[in-house]
């Protein structure tokens, strides 16, 4: 049976150019070849195994997962990586470990919030991993009020230095990652107290344990919070609790690019924006949206190699029963989950340029366009991690009851997954943070200042508030303008009816308060056309390979369809569409499943992952599901004996108790 490929009548049926699409779906021929070659050379190291994972207690697995990261980090400099290929080594290893935050939050806080110095201190020792870093913000007592953190830095003038403390047992420190076993130093957010006065948060940099021999320093509690959801997961990673007593630092290491204090101790604000204290979180939050069309991705991938494998029902004169994924139902649920894997990869690819674009400007003191990247970068943080995370759950539904099975990969990966829906700024919280920016755009409008960037659609207001669909026949709903219009007089219509309520309100914050779950279903209205748009945006490029653009087209015509399906109650309370022209979409929504219907392997072959990224006997390329999944069952622990330990202690007993109550 080996070598056998059970997919490959589903390949034969491909009507695109497969290799083509997996330069479309890597963003260029050169992070395409990265990849791959960053992929191999994981999947072919016998240190980076994976699926004993779920079976290890907590100690040997994080003893484990610091194992294969400091032997990652031998390959990385055994091999001159650069910067790209070793970011994509460590995401090909695929367990969450302290070198995420170190890389993904501590440099960045560093070199977002440091001033030119600090930067030339720290961050040669960073990069060579001479001390290992972690974001410390949340606390046992506020995550999302980052206002409303404890910690205190107070400066003493007498000996130029801050006194780092915890004051209460809420203020202690909780939740970062890297911090409970690994960090040697930690960017601290904590308010800044002059002369008895509060300035507000920002950050420090602190050394918490010793680089003699680890233990922590003088007036410093550290430990790890416990266990949390799942077996295997996020549980490789030492997330902490913190606490300082007094710890005092030296004036210059407290984070001085926003402000700055000087030697007598006073507060001097630069000119750019307090905001950029949380710079680093607009970073994370657009690197967790290209995160989600990965995640969502190896769900979908599995549940669509599996579908074309598994067969019920259906079986006339002894032939084949149906392949699941041939039933209308599995099409309609599994469909769009690959659309969206599809359109978030292309609205993350956006949003990565536009945080570039920020970037740039802030760097030439532009701010004009940090509140759109702040409303961007929140609100598709939390709808493509809502997605996804449900997304993973509906895949592994998809796959009936081995989907349950650990090694089909999906139980872990919706563990490991599923706190991206709360950390880097709670979803429901986030999606506030964009209502806020939408009723702030709608309440200026006409001030003479015309709405840019992804919010123009507002500068048309009085044309989307009146204007109606025109679509006639199923078939209208390919065109991009019928669809593009839609989906903004939905938006446009839902922010303005919540302007109006708000208006009614005489304290605005009451009335913010009062309507929020109004205005975050106008937010979510609002990101799913930002999506919408970038996925038309990317057919308008020059897309070569036979096919290639026919199936995006094709799947960007179910992501459209299929959410304005879902929210048709959206589109038909807003009357810019009509109860008929709601079907007429679902009718054509049905049509296109048909059409993704024989490219649907080759769809999930162009994301390229290895067998061993997957990590899934369902997912596994030839479709050799069956003799896998019994394999695999005689490899548990438990199977290692015929008669499990406790026979004798508690089964013996109860069956000889039956049996006598059984004589009596
Ligand atoms: C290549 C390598 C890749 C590796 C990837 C690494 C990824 C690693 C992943 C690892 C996994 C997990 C890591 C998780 C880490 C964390 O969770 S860190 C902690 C994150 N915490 C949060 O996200 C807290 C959420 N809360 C907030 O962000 C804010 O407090 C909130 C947005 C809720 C604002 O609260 P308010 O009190 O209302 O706001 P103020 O502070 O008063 O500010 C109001 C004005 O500021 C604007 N604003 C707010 N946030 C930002 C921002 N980030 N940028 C720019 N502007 C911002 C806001 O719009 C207001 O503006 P206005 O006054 O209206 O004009
Ligand atoms: C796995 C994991 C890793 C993490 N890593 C880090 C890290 O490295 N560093 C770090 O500093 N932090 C980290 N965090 C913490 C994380 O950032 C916070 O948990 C997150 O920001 C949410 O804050 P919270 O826990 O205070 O939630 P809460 O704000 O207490 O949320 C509880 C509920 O209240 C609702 N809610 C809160 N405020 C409002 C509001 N204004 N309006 C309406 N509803 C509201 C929320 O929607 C939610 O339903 C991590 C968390 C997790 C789970």
């Amino acid at each position: 049976m080996e070598g056998v490929d059970y997919l490959a009548d589903e390949r034969k049926k491909t009507e695109f150019d497969v290799e083509e699409m997996k330069i479309v779906w890597a963003g260029s021929r050169h992070t395409f070849e990265v990849s791959d070659r960053m992929a191999k050379l994981v999947a072919n190291d016998p240190v980076f195994r994976k699926d004993d994972r779920v079976m290890l207690a907590r100690k040997d697995l994080f003893k484990n997962t610091l194992r294969k990261a400091t032997y990652a980090w031998k390959r990385i400099n055994e091999l001159r990586l650069s910067e790209e290929e070793a970011s994509k080594l460590r995401s090909f290893v695929d367990e969450p470990a302290f070198t995420d935050l170190h890389w993904g939050m501590f440099v960045p806080a560093i070199k977002g919030q440091g001033t030119d110095e600090q930067q030339k201190k720290w961050l040669p020792l960073a990069y060579k991993m001479q001390i290992i870093g972690c974001y410390a913000q949340t606390e046992l007592g506020h995550g999302s009020n980052v206002q409303g953190l404890e910690t205190t830095a107070t400066f003493d003038p007498q000996t130029d230095e801050f006194v780092i403390h915890s004051p209460t047992l809420t203020s202690s420190k909780w939740w970062p990652g890297g911090l409970g076993k690994v960090s040697t130093h930690g960017v601290v957010y904590a308010r800044l107290i002059l002369d008895g006065q509060e300035h507000g948060i920002h950050g420090f940099i602190v050394q918490l344990r010793s680089l003699e021999d680890h233990r922590p320093l003088p007036g410093i509690t550290v430990a790890d919070i416990g266990m949390k959801f799942g077996s295997g997961a996020y549980n490789t990673m030492d997330n902490g609790l913190l606490r300082f007593d007094h710890v005092r630092i030296p004036r210059d290491q407290m984070l001085m690019r926003v402000s700055q204090v000087t030697r007598d101790g006073k507060i001097v604000q630069s000119d750019v924006p307090r905001q950029l204290v949380y710079g680093t979180m607009v970073y994370v939050r657009q690197t967790i949206v290209q995160d989600a069309s990965i995640a969502l991705s190896r769900a979908v991938c599995i549940a669509t190699r599996y579908s074309a494998v598994r067969r019920q029902f259906g079986s006339s004169n002894g032939g084949p029963e149906t392949q699941v994924i041939d039933y209308k139902t599995q099409q309609s649920r599994l469909f769009p989950l690959l659309a969206s894997a599809y359109a978030f990869r292309f609205v993350g690819e956006w949003l990565k340029w536009l945080y570039t674009d920020v970037t740039q400007r802030l760097q030439a003191n532009d701010f004009s366009t940090l509140p759109e990247a702040h409303a961007c970068t929140a609100g598709l943080k939390s709808l493509t991690t809502s997605v996804t995370a449900d997304g993973i759950e509906e895949s592994r539904k998809l796959c009936g009851g081995h989907g349950y099975l650990a090694s089909s990969g999906l139980p872990e990966l919706f563990a490991v997954y599923v706190p991206a829906c709360t950390y880097e700024g709670d979803n429901t919280v986030l999606m506030l943070q964009v209502a806020r920016f939408l009723m702030k755009t709608v309440s200026q409008l006409g001030s003479g200042k015309p709405p840019v960037g992804t919010i123009s659609y507002m500068g048309r207001i009085e044309q989307l508030m009146q204007c109606r669909c025109a679509v006639k026949k199923a078939g209208d709903w390919l065109n991009p303008n019928a669809v593009l219009e839609a989906f903004e007089a939905r938006a446009a219509r839902m922010s303005v009816s919540c302007a109006q309520k708000l208006s009614k309100f005489s304290n605005p914050e009451e009335g913010f308060a009062e309507l929020s779950a109004d205005l975050v279903e106008a937010a979510v209205a609002h990101c799913q056309l930002i999506v919408v748009s970038k996925f038309f945006e990317k057919l308008q490029q020059d897309i070569p390979g036979k096919g290639v653009k026919r199936q995006l087209e094709v799947l960007c015509g179910v992501y459209s369809l299929h959410l304005l399906h879902k929210h048709q109650g959206d589109f038909l309370a807003t009357s810019y569409i009509t109860p008929k022209q709601a079907s007429l979409a679902n009718d054509q929504l049905r049509e296109l499943y048909s059409q993704v219907r024989p490219n649907a392997i080759a769809l999930v072959d162009a994301f390229n992952y290895t067998d061993h990224y997957l990590g899934s006997i369902l997912g596994c390329y030839d479709g050799n599901v069956y003799p896998k999944l019994y394999e695999a069952a005689w490899r548990d622990p438990l199977n290692d004996s015929v008669i499990p330990d406790g026979y004798e202690q508690y089964i013996r007993p109860l069956l000889k108790q039956q049996l006598r109550v059984a004589k009596l």
